[in-house]
């Protein structure tokens, strides 16, 4: 279990202020916040690149940064990852094979996969093909904790495919816990079972991806009248109304939705799915947020 625990981190301004988050062993996180709310300071942080300001970072109780102990479980994968000239994904493994036991045949396996020329410098890679490649030696290492900086942002549908499905093979076969940042909801949707919100310097809502899913229900009504918001006595967190149509985004299930309108006798009381996207949103809209990047 990862343990952060009332963690802030400024550099010019404050980033990161009072962060508390439990991630449990085994799990998928998936962190998500606008351009600059501070997820790749978070990913520096949890992996022990760089300290904290104050607060606490625990693995199964142990300090994170600095810890050899810890930090040999850690693979992360920043989003420009470092390499150099004479680098080819042949010789990659040398540097890496001094701090991790990597599968190669498995990294040879993932190379061929994405069809990589894996003798030629890794300089005239594409962005794309450089991240296939250390996307293969993550995979390899098969690190017990995962940490991946916006990886699936760039990669090919093959790749991200690949990535999504190892991934939950690597949870399933090695129990690996696995955080990845990302501004593709779609894609932390397929993989993640939690996730986590940074806004404003801090944690806007965090926890189990499923109990996220179900939070909230859209449902649509019609009524031989026109009828305004003020005439549904429940806690509503979204309304839309087109003449007689009514839509409405609230926590009742449908029961107690049939419950609560039956007085306004509706003709017909239906029952749309949210697709995690759209909860996501509502979500933080829910949370006092208006405008949160450019998605609203
Ligand atoms: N080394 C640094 N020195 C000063 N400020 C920094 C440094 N690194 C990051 N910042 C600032 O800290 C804030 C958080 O940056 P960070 O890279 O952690 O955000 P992010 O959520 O990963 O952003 P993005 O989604 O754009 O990658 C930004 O305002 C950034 O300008």
């Amino acid at each position: 279990m990862i343990e952060i625990i009332n963690v802030c981190k400024s550099y010019d301004e404050p980033v990161l202020e009072n962060i508390n988050f439990i991630i449990e062993n085994g799990s998928i996180f998936g962190l998500i916040g606008i351009n600059g709310a501070g997820k790749t300071t978070f990913l520096n942080m949890i992996s022990g690149v760089m300290g904290v300001d104050s607060g606490e970072i625990l693995y199964d109780g142990m300090h994170v940064y600095e810890n050899i102990d810890v930090k040999k479980d850690i693979f992360f994968l920043p989003d420009e990852p470092f390499y150099t000239m004479n680098t080819t994904p042949l010789n990659l493994v040398n540097t890496y094979k001094v701090f991790y036991k990597i599968d190669i045949e498995a990294y040879y396996k993932y190379l061929k996969l994405f069809k990589l020329p894996i003798d030629s410098s890794m300089y005239n890679f594409s962005k794309g093909m450089k991240r296939q490649v250390f996307v293969s030696l993550a995979l390899a290492i098969k690190p017990k904790y995962l940490f991946l900086d916006e990886t699936f942002d760039g990669l090919d549908p093959l790749a991200r495919l690949t990535l999504k499905r190892e991934l939950i093979k690597l949870v399933e076969e090695k129990n690996t816990t696995v955080v990845i940042s990302s501004h593709s909801l779609r894609e932390l949707a397929d993989i993640c079972d939690s996730y986590g919100i940074i806004n404003k310097h801090d944690v806007l809502s965090y926890g189990n991806l499923d109990e996220l899913m179900y939070k909230y229900h859209k449902y649509t009504m019609a009524f031989d009248r026109i009828l305004e918001e003020k005439d549904f006595d429940f806690p509503i967190v979204k309304f839309n109304r087109e003449n007689k149509i009514i839509s409405i985004v609230t926590t009742l299930d449908y029961e107690e939705m049939k419950d609560k309108v039956s007085l306004l006798d509706p003709i017909d009381l239906e029952e749309s799915p949210l697709d995690f996207e759209e909860e996501f949103m509502i979500e933080v809209k829910n949370q006092g947020v208006e405008r949160w990047g450019s998605i609203f």
